[in-house]
C-alpha cells in the first residue's frame, strides 16, 4: 500500500527552526489530522507533504520515491481556494479534468459525477459567484479530486465556514473519504473536528514544532460503518476524547 511518509523532517525558515524531527506515515484509507498551538508548524509540514517548502533535514516520500515538488498524486486544498468566479462549478471542475488530459467529451460527465460526489448534483451550471462558502468549498473538493489523486492534502478547509454549514461538511468530508479510498492529511484548529474526522490526531507544540502526542481515534471509521454522527458525539467516549485532546494541545502552556 502507498504511504505519504515525512520522516525525522525539519524546516527551518531563515536559519530559524519552525519544526524539528517530525515523522507523520499516512496510509492510503487514513485520515491523519494535525493539531496544535498557533505557529506549531502545521502547515509548514503540510507544505512539505505538498512539495511546495523542502525540509532542511530528514526526508519527504510517497510510494518510497522522494518528494521534491508539487505532483498529481496529491491535492491540495487550502481555506479559500482559488476558483474561477467567471466558470460553472462544472467547468471549474473539468478545468482540472482538462489538465489531466481527459478528452473534452467525457469531462461534462465526469465533472458531474465528481459534484454528485461532493453533494451537489444539479448545481454544475451555477456560477461560482452564486454558490454559498460551503457550496464552493465542494467545488473546490471536487477540483481536487479531479486529479485523481492518491492523498489529499487540506489546510484549514472548513475554516471559513459558518458553524452549521462547517459541520454538515464535516460529514461530506467522511463520505467523500469513504467513497474515494484516499488517505488524508489534514490540518485544523477545530478540536471536535479533529475527533470527528480523523482516524489519527497528531498533537504538535510550538517552539519549534515537534510532536507530543499521538492519538489513535475511531470515530471517524463508525461513521464510514454507517453509525450516525448525532450518536457518536453523545457517546462519553467522544467527549472524554476531547477532554485529552484538549490537555494535550493546551499541555505546557502558562494557564
Ligand atoms: N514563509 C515563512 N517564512 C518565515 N517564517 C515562517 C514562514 N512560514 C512559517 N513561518 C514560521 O514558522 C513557524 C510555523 O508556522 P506554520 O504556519 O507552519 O504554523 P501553523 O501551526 O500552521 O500556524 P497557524 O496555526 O497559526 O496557522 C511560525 O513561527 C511561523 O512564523
Amino acid at each position: 500500500m502507498t504511504h505519504l511518509v515525512l520522516d525525522k523532517v525539519s524546516v527551518h525558515y531563515d536559519g530559524r527552526p519552525a519544526v524539528e524531527r517530525v515523522s507523520i506515515d499516512v496510509a492510503k484509507h487514513d485520515f491523519v489530522v494535525l493539531v496544535g498551538r498557533s505557529g506549531c508548524g502545521k502547515t509548514s509540514l503540510l507544505n512539505v507533504a505538498a512539495g511546495l517548502v523542502e525540509p532542511v533535514r530528514g526526508s519527504a516520500t510517497i510510494g518510497g520515491r522522494p518528494i521534491t515538488a508539487p505532483g498529481s498524486d496529491r491535492a491540495v486544498v487550502f481555506q479559500n481556494d482559488a476558483l474561477f468566479p467567471w466558470l460553472s462549478a462544472r467547468e471549474n471542475v473539468a478545468f482540472a479534468l482538462r489538465l489531466r488530459g481527459v478528452r473534452p467529451d467525457q469531462r461534462a460527465r465526469r465533472a458531474d459525477e465528481l459534484l454528485r460526489l461532493v453533494k451537489l448534483e444539479g448545481a454544475g451550471d451555477k456560477h461560482i459567484w452564486e454558490l454559498s462558502g460551503g457550496m464552493r468549498q465542494r467545488v473546490g473538493l471536487a477540483r481536487a479530486l479531479a486529479a485523481e489523486p492518491q492523498f489529499l492534502l487540506l489546510d484549514e478547509p472548513l475554516g471559513a465556514l459558518d458553524a452549521l454549514t462547517r459541520e454538515r461538511m464535516q460529514t461530506t468530508l467522511l463520505d467523500l473519504w469513504t467513497a474515494s479510498h484516499v488517505g488524508v492529511l489534514m490540518v485544523t484548529h477545530g478540536i471536535e473536528e479533529a475527533l470527528v474526522l480523523a482516524t489519527r490526531i497528531v498533537v504538535l507544540a510550538p517552539g519549534p514544532g515537534r510532536v507530543v502526542r499521538t492519538f489513535e481515534t475511531a470515530f471517524s471509521r463508525r461513521y464510514a460503518a454507517g453509525e450516525p454522527i448525532r450518536t457518536i458525539k453523545a457517546d462519553p467516549a467522544f467527549a472524554a476524547s476531547r477532554g485529552e485532546l484538549t490537555d494535550a494541545i493546551f499541555e505546557g502552556e502558562a494557564a
